[in-house]
Parts: C-alpha cells; sequence; structure tokens
C-alpha cells in the first residue's frame, strides 16, 4: 500500500482513493487542536513533502488519464476494432433490416420512435425472438410501460422454432424486467453491466441485445419539475446504455415516443439532449388507409444513420413476425448472425 501524504490546515482524516486503490492518501494538519499531529516537521520538510506530492499527484494524473481517457487512434485500428467487435443482429424483419443497413450493430444504440400504438412494442417483442430463435442469442428485456405480453411473444416463437423444447429454449434466452420508474431502470442496467447479469442455462454468457421498451416513460415524471436532476439523470442512462452496447459488444434497443409540432410535423422525444444518444433513429407511423389499417401495416423511416441516407423508408407489416418460415432449416447457415 503506498501512502500520499496531504498537508492542510483543516482535517485529519484517511480517505481510500476509489479510482486508485493501491494509494492511499492521508491528509494531516499542523492545526494547534490536534495533538496527535507531526509538530516536528519543519518549514523544509513540509516544502520538500509537497515537491514530493506534486510529483505524485502528477504520476497519478498520468495513470488516471492512460486508464480512462481516451485516446486517438488511426483509422485502420478503428476499423480492426469494427470487425473484431461488431456484430450485425437481424430484427427478423426485411423491412426494418434493410433500414438497418442489415440490422442492429452491436456497439450501438438504435432507437424506435412513434406515437402510442405505432408498434414500438411489437417491433422489440420480434426482434427480441428473432435474436433468441434464430441467432441463439440471449436477450435482456427491459419494459418500463407494461406493454411486455408473454402470449405475444411465446405466439411470435411458435412461428419461428417449432418443437416445445426449442421455444422453451428460445423463451428462457429472453430475460424480462419490469422498471417503472429512472432509478430502478438505471439500477437494473448499473447491475446488468457490473456481471449480474443470470447466465444461460448452457452457462455461455451470449447476451447480445439488450431492449428498453421505453426510455421516455421513466424519463418523462423527472424531466418535468426538477429539470437540473432530470437532466443529469437523462445522461446517466445514456451513458449506461452507451457503455453497455460498447463494453459488452450488444446491441441496444430502445424507444421513445415522438412529440407533434403545430404543423404536424413530428420530432423524437427528450429533446436535443437525447438527440445524440442514438447513432440511428427509426420513426414507426400508421399507413392511414383504410385497406391498411386492418393488417397492421406501418411505415418505417430511417431519421438518423450514419451509414445509410436518411429519410428512406419501407412498409412492413407488424404481423410480418408470426409469418413461419417453411424453409428455415434449409437456411440455417445463412443466417446473418455476425457479418464480421
Ligand atoms: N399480433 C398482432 N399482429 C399485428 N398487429 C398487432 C398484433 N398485436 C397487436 N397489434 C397491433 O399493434 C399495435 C400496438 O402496438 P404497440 O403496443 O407495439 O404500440 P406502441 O407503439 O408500443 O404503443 P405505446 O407507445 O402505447 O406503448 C396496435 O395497433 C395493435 O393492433
Amino acid at each position: 500500500m503506498n501512502y500520499v501524504f496531504v498537508s492542510s490546515h483543516l482535517f485529519y482524516c484517511t480517505i481510500t482513493f476509489h479510482f486508485f486503490p493501491t494509494y492511499k492518501i492521508v491528509y494531516f494538519s499542523s492545526h494547534k487542536h490536534n495533538s496527535h499531529m507531526k509538530k516536528d516537521s519543519s518549514f523544509t520538510d513540509c516544502i520538500s513533502s509537497f515537491r514530493t506530492l506534486s510529483l505524485t499527484l502528477v504520476a497519478i494524473n498520468r495513470v488516471l488519464l492512460a486508464q480512462y481517457a481516451s485516446f486517438p487512434i488511426n483509422g485502420a485500428d478503428l476499423y480492426d476494432e469494427l470487425l473484431s467487435s461488431t456484430a450485425i443482429l437481424s430484427t427478423g424483419n426485411e423491412s426494418l433490416d434493410k433500414l438497418l443497413d442489415s440490422g442492429l450493430y452491436t456497439g450501438e444504440v438504435t432507437e424506435l420512435i412513434g406515437s402510442p400504438g405505432s408498434g414500438k412494442t411489437q417491433v422489440c417483442l420480434g426482434v427480441a425472438a428473432n435474436v433468441a430463435c434464430e441467432l441463439k442469442r440471449n436477450v435482456v428485456y427491459i419494459d418500463s410501460t407494461g406493454g411486455l405480453s408473454a402470449s405475444r411473444l411465446l405466439e411470435i416463437v411458435k412461428s419461428k422454432v417449432s418443437t416445445a423444447e426449442q421455444q422453451l429454449d428460445a423463451l428462457r434466452r429472453i430475460y424480462v424486467t419490469e422498471v417503472f420508474d429512472i432509478f430502478s431502470m438505471l439500477k437494473v442496467l448499473q447491475t446488468l453491466r457490473t456481471g449480474g447479469f443470470p447466465e444461460s442455462p448452457s452457462g455461455s454468457s451470449s447476451l447480445k441485445a439488450v431492449i428498453v421498451d421505453s426510455v421516455r416513460a421513466v424519463l418523462l415524471p423527472v424531466i418535468g419539475g426538477n429539470q437540473i436532476e432530470g437532466l443529469s439523470l437523462m445522461m446517466q442512462l445514456a451513458g449506461e446504455l452507451r457503455m453497455i452496447s460498447r463494453d459488452f459488444c450488444v446491441a441496444v434497443l430502445v424507444t421513445n415516443h415522438v412529440i407533434r409540432e403545430s404543423n404536424g410535423a413530428v420530432k423524437p422525444g427528450l429533446g436535443r439532449s437525447w438527440s445524440h444518444v442514438p447513432r440511428t433513429r427509426i420513426l414507426l407511423q400508421h399507413v392511414n388507409s383504410e385497406m391498411t389499417t386492418q393488417n397492421g401495416l406501418r411505415r418505417a423511416t430511417l431519421l438518423k444513420s450514419s451509414r445509410q441516407p436518411c429519410q428512406i423508408s419501407e412498409e412492413f407489416c407488424l404481423g410480418s413476425w408470426n409469418h413461419h418460415k417453411v424453409v428455415k432449416e434449409a437456411k440455417e447457415d445463412s443466417i446473418p448472425e455476425e457479418a464480421h
């Protein structure tokens, strides 16, 4: 254990420096009330200890920067890192995959926005079922709206895998947590990040997707009144989602509502501070036609992407995840589970 001595007129305390556990910082005072202080230290000793201290602090500063600051890396290394850590998870819906440039990218936060009833939860269920059934990977599903329907999930799973055993296996890969406030949400994410995630039955940690439906439901109550606290909680949530996506190489899919402006245009909820959090954003809308409202036809429009031109859109049916895959077995080898 290394000790760093800090002289102060006010304090006599010992603090363990959390970021740097091998160092112990000891504050000691020359105040006359502290009878047990080092009274024999001369002025020159004091100056030399300050010098030592400043050198030590510089060393600590360097180590902390090396550990926690981001360093620039060249494009080739960046591309290598991308190839080794990025996987593309198919959503199970061709139209959405097309908009997302093949699917959900691990290491990124993707946002699905839309008005109530636009089908955000249906898409989340479809994605969870697809990752669990087709890719055979784990999913953490955080439900903050109470909109997750186990029967609907089973319905989608049944359309993807035929035997009861496979269906059970797939359902076991989807870990559902219900949270209804931002503090519980942050706690769940922190538990997940610090390794508190329950392992899959096979014992392999194969978490590939984290779905949060929805972020606005937990943020809305804290954003209205106390703006400063609400914003800081929102940024904390953004940080947790980003860290999980990067550290665990998982795809994070979040849902958010929209705000309708006076001219009828829609914009993503949670304002500007949130707008930079997702790397990709898709808007879900009803397709307004008497014929199409019956079969749940939706239009998905790409609003934000660093890979595709924005404002392209695709139409798809919400019930498309139910469609049975007749030639599933034959196609198993060609599932684009991990593109890189
Ligand atoms: N099995 C199904 N097949 C097709 N469409 C369905 C099915 N079940 C529900 N729907 C449709 O999904 C829509 C509701 O979708 P969903 O609950 O995903 O909306 P949401 O955008 O999550 O809404 P909210 O923001 O209120 O949570 C309804 O229009 C409903 O008709």
